[in-house]
């Protein structure tokens, strides 16, 4: 059984005693070239902070070979670098939003509340030199449920089996507490780390510079980089320097392929992301969304329920919304059934647009007490 879910509580973390003392030289900050800037009001143009160029930081230039299109697993080509890439940072830190404009398609769930990444989302983005394949991860932060403290196992899992972080830090926030707890923990990881100042066109030049500065003082980085995955200013920048720090590898995903999530994971997420439009405020992060089945009917589907009357040769998708308290109930389901009529409309189009084909979607909602902090609860979510 497939489930998900959101931590509880917002991303308030208590004080933590650190600092981070000043650190050795500082890291190279990686700019595009003149020709790479955007034309007009770019925050990131024109910072008196000179960049050493693009590309790999451990000297080796890409081999300039092409991927071979089209075999299931291309052959090497001479100097090609494949590996795997995490992002990881604060809740909010944009790192579902980087991870989309990496790839260049939609993999992970958007949201403007704190806490809507609970699976390790991959996307891999292809490149004439190298493969990423990224990891996108739970936002990090001092677990205050039972549920909290296993999503920051899973980072730390993750963390463990990378070649690359890429550490979010958004540029429009002082780096705080969460921040430098973040810092911490990933200093002990054996893989380079690259400090992603986020969200680079939220704030102006000298904002910028300064922020790139107390970024470089909060840790030892193989790199720091700006980025704007809203303007999709840098990406490549940051593409190259991840994809330096990957060690020389054949392609470990076929050409073509943009994500291995599991089907169900993604239409359970599309569900969530349906489900929590306009009600962010009342449903904030108690709603966990399970896909009981997915029945094809051209195929035979073991155990199934059985095709649905009407639903004709359409696939089959049933999906429970698990809220903890009726109060919420009432909120999903709306006056007369309303408010889940337009989350199932929402859903089923962003499910069919994935599944490039018609599907007929049957939501139920159900009411699990504090699931959140029971462990057979959050068992049978699949946590
Ligand atoms: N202006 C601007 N906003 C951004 C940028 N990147 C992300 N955002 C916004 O920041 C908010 C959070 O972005 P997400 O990508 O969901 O952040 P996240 O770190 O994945 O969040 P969690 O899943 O909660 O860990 C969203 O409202 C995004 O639209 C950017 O480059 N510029």
């Amino acid at each position: 059984m497939t489930g998900q879910s959101t931590e509880n509580g917002n991303a308030e973390t208590t004080e933590i005693n650190e600092p981070v003392g000043p650190t050795a030289p500082a890291a190279p900050i990686r700019f595009p070239s003149d020709a790479e800037l955007m034309a007009g009001e770019n925050a990131l143009a024109g910072i008196d902070l000179t960049d050493d160029g693009a590309g790999g930081a451990d000297g080796e230039g890409p081999a300039g070979a092409t991927a071979a299109a089209g075999l299931s697993l291309p052959v090497r080509p001479e100097g090609f670098r494949a590996g795997f890439a995490c992002l990881i940072g604060r809740p909010n830190t944009g790192k579902s939003t980087l991870t989309n404009a990496l790839v260049g398609t939609k993999v992970a769930i958007m949201s403007d509340r704190p806490q809507t990444t609970r699976h390790n989302v991959r996307g891999v983005v292809h490149r004439e030199d190298a493969q990423i394949v990224l990891v996108d991860t739970p936002g990090m932060h001092r677990p205050k449920t039972l549920l909290g403290k296993r999503l920051n196992d899973l980072v730390r899992e993750t963390l463990t089996d990378v070649d690359v972080i890429a550490f979010c830090i958004p540029a429009d926030e002082k780096i705080g507490p969460g921040d430098r707890f973040i810092a911490r923990d990933i200093a002990e990881s054996r893989a380079p780390v690259v400090a992603v100042v986020t969200k680079a066109d939220t704030v102006g030049r000298e904002a910028l510079a300064a922020q790139l500065l107390a970024v470089d003082q909060l840790g030892d980085w193989a790199d720091i980089v700006p980025v704007s995955a809203a303007r999709g200013e840098q990406i490549d920048v940051l593409a190259d320097v991840l994809a330096g720090h990957l060690p020389p590898s054949p392609p470990l995903y076929p050409t073509g392929e943009i994500t291995d999530e599991p089907r169900d994971l993604m239409i359970a997420e599309l569900v969530r992301e349906a489900a929590l439009e306009g009600v962010r405020d009342e449903l904030p992060h108690s709603l966990a969304v399970i896909v009981d089945e997915v029945m094809d009917p051209r195929g035979t589907t073991p155990g199934s329920l059985g095709p649905v009357k009407g639903a004709g040769n359409r696939m089959q998708v049933r999906v429970s919304l698990v809220v903890e308290r009726d109060s919420q109930k009432a909120i999903v389901i709306g006056k007369g059934g309303a408010r889940l009529k337009e989350i199932g409309v929402r859903a089923r189009r962003g499910i069919e647009d994935y599944l490039r084909r018609k599907i007929y979607l049957d939501l139920h909602v159900r009411t699990a007490k504090d699931w959140q902090s029971d462990p057979k609860a959050l068992a049978k979510l699949g946590f």
